[in-house]
């Protein structure tokens, strides 16, 4: 068992409500509203950006190169992610400059200044728990959702799927797993393993919001 093992289990159903969101399974059976998945994608560059200077201060937190190696290719498999974003608000009309300066909204910003929060004031085990659910997650819900590329000619959020389920991302997901063993070492007190548990919980709850409120947005009418 890992450390991640260990989490997953100690808060249960929160797991799986995020990563069995019904955002998620209409995602994967197509049924999702383009609006809807338009608001998350733009939500989530925002989301990336703040991610991106989270892996950063993975790096600051380092006091080894082989921690900051990690922080690098950390910060690498983010950048790249924005790619997948950018080319796909691109083709609906949203021009670069103006998914930059998209407001950011509530859960979005709950969610990635929690993790920045975690890592500023805890070392580095914390800010890894904080950013565990993150890539781990998605890389979960990467696996589960390709089989349903196979059943359907022309699945709407294929390019999605793919790049979460993709061997690149998967690889990153369980160096992430293997990380957070490497970094709490042979053993850690009940205590301390209370308080990662919370900041998983806290992080997973957050990525749930986070479906949540692209699933609850309302277009604003045209003026
Ligand atoms: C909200 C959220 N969580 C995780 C990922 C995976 O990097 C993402 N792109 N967005």
């Amino acid at each position: 068992m890992s450390l991640f093992h260990d989490f997953k289990d100690a808060i249960g159903s929160d797991w799986t409500d995020y990563t069995e969101h019904s955002f998620v399974a209409q995602l994967g059976n197509g049924t999702l509203p383009l609006s809807a998945f338009q608001d998350y994608l733009v939500q989530d560059y925002l989301f990336l950006v703040q991610f991106a200077r989270a892996y950063a201060l993975t790096g600051y937190k380092a006091r080894t190169i082989a921690d900051i190696a990690a922080a690098s290719s950390g910060l690498a498999t983010i950048v790249h992610e924005t790619e997948l974003h950018r080319r796909m608000t691109e083709r609906w009309g949203i021009p670069g400059d103006e998914l930059e300066a998209a407001p950011e909204r509530i859960a979005t910003v709950a969610y990635t200044r929690y993790v920045l929060d975690c890592g500023l004031r805890g070392d580095l085990l914390d800010l890894h728990v904080a950013l565990a659910p993150c890539m781990i997650g998605y890389a979960e819900i990467g696996a589960a959702l390709e089989p349903a590329l196979g059943s359907m000619i022309e699945h709407p959020y294929e390019e999605w799927i793919s790049e979460y389920a993709s061997p690149q991302y998967q690889t990153a997901a369980q160096e992430s797993i293997q990380r957070l063993d490497r970094l709490a070492g042979d053993s850690i007190t009940a205590r301390r393993f209370e308080e990662l548990v919370a900041v998983f919980r806290s992080a997973t709850r957050m990525e749930s919001a986070f479906w949540q409120q692209a699933l609850t947005f309302v277009p604003s009418a045209s003026p």
